[in-house]
């Protein structure tokens, strides 16, 4: 298996079913006590701290000079009002890295019944994840809970993990636990992890036994107007769906979107659940963070797609935690994708001649 040959792709999908292990269980137990809310208003829950201290736990030990970009950091856990959630992330991350080693998994990554750490070491480890990015080098991005939200409603998230060398995503892995491994089977088994690594293609894994299990590999079929369907956010606040929708209609699109919380949109264009990735600014100046979006491109791309901004061009994965200025995110396979770029210029186009006619 793919995974198994290759180091830092073992550890990441090691580290990520961890996490997957951790926050599914979390959901069962969470109560409201569990969930702060930021500064940005968007909530972070145990399950986040304690999937990014495990996740960062292991890379530290594996790759000790790899910086990490991650979402979370430990300083509200650091007050005396985060007593209560900092211990019981201490808790729940211990049991996550001391459960016994599954096939394929190493001693050596610090896993396993003698890996317990200390308070400080896990508040420590949950903070390396305050590199800032940047063009050169050798880094990790990490979004511990993507689609926090969606997490909390019992619905799709995903633990998102990428390796970034020099601008370019390398390596990325997403755990799925809510996501039918059959998406014509919604009612099947759940859980799944998706990898893709640069040159040597995408793959979906079971999540029970992802380094031992069968992999199989991903291509985006093709699709006509009568198949074709986009993914787009569950959330009205973090995309423009009435854009979407013009879009959509211009692209002679007749299945209803498919709506779904985080980057599992991105696994489930690469496996032909749906047909385009289309996640279009709200105009209220939020920048995409790079978390958010480097495993979902990677594994697009090997799966055979394209990934751009709105306007066709490539996302910049080396301008710090953020893409930059926001254009939007357009992925989907070859084909479709330049027909998805035309008719977003278009919409744009009318939707620039309606506010001059309405005298903005
Ligand atoms: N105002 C916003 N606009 C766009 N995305 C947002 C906004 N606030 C949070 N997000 C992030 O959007 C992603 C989920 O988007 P969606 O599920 O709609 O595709 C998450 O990464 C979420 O962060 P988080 O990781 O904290 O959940
Ligand atoms: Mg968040
Ligand atoms: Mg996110
Ligand atoms: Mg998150």
């Amino acid at each position: 298996m793919l995974a198994n040959a290759l180091r830092p792709a073992s550890i990441a999908v090691a580290a990520v079913r961890r996490a997957c292990v951790l926050t599914a269980s979390v959901f069962n137990k969470l109560v409201k006590q569990e969930t702060l809310t930021k500064d940005d208003k968007s909530p972070v829950t145990v399950g986040d701290y304690s999937a990014q201290a495990v996740i960062n736990t292991v890379l530290g030990r594996t790759f000790p000079s790899d910086p990490i970009v991650g979402e979370e950091d430990a300083t509200d856990l650091r007050t005396p009002s985060g007593t209560v959630l900092r211990n019981r992330i201490v808790e729940l991350a211990n049991e996550t890295l001391t459960a016994e080693l599954q096939p394929g998994e190493k001693e050596e990554w610090g896993l396993g019944p003698n890996h317990s750490r200390t308070a400080d070491e896990l508040l420590d480890a949950i903070d390396r994840g305050n590199y800032n990015g940047g063009r050169t080098g050798r880094m990790w991005t990490l979004d511990p809970i993507d689609g926090t939200k969606g997490f909390l409603r019992g619905e799709q998230y995903a633990v998102c993990l990428a390796l970034i060398v020099d601008s370019r995503v390398e390596l990325g892995v997403m755990g799925c636990p809510n996501l039918p491994v059959n998406a014509a089977d919604p009612t099947g088994a759940r859980g799944c992890i998706f990898l893709a690594v640069r040159g040597q293609g995408a793959y979906q894994l079971p999540l029970s036994n992802p380094l031992a299990g069968p992999a199989e590999r991903l291509a985006i079929p093709a699709f006509s107007a009568e198949t074709l369907n986009l993914l787009e956010s569950v959330e009205k606040a973090h995309a423009k769906l009435s854009f979407n929708e013009r879009v959509a209609q211009l692209l002679g699109i007749t299945r209803a979107p498919t709506r779904m919380d985080s980057q599992a949109k991105y696994c489930s264009l690469a496996r032909g659940d749906g047909g385009v990735y289309l996640r279009m600014p709200t105009g209220v100046g939020y920048k995409e963070k790079i978390w958010d979006h480097a495993p979902g491109a990677i594994l697009v791309e090997e799966a055979g797609g394209v990934i751009t901004d709105s306007r066709g061009e490539p996302l910049d994965f080396g301008l710090g935690r953020t893409l930059g200025e926001n254009h939007g995110v357009v992925a989907a396979g070859k084909e479709v994708h330049s027909k998805v770029i035309k008719a977003v210029k278009r919409a744009k186009e009318e939707e620039a001649k309606a506010e001059t006619a309405e005298g903005h």
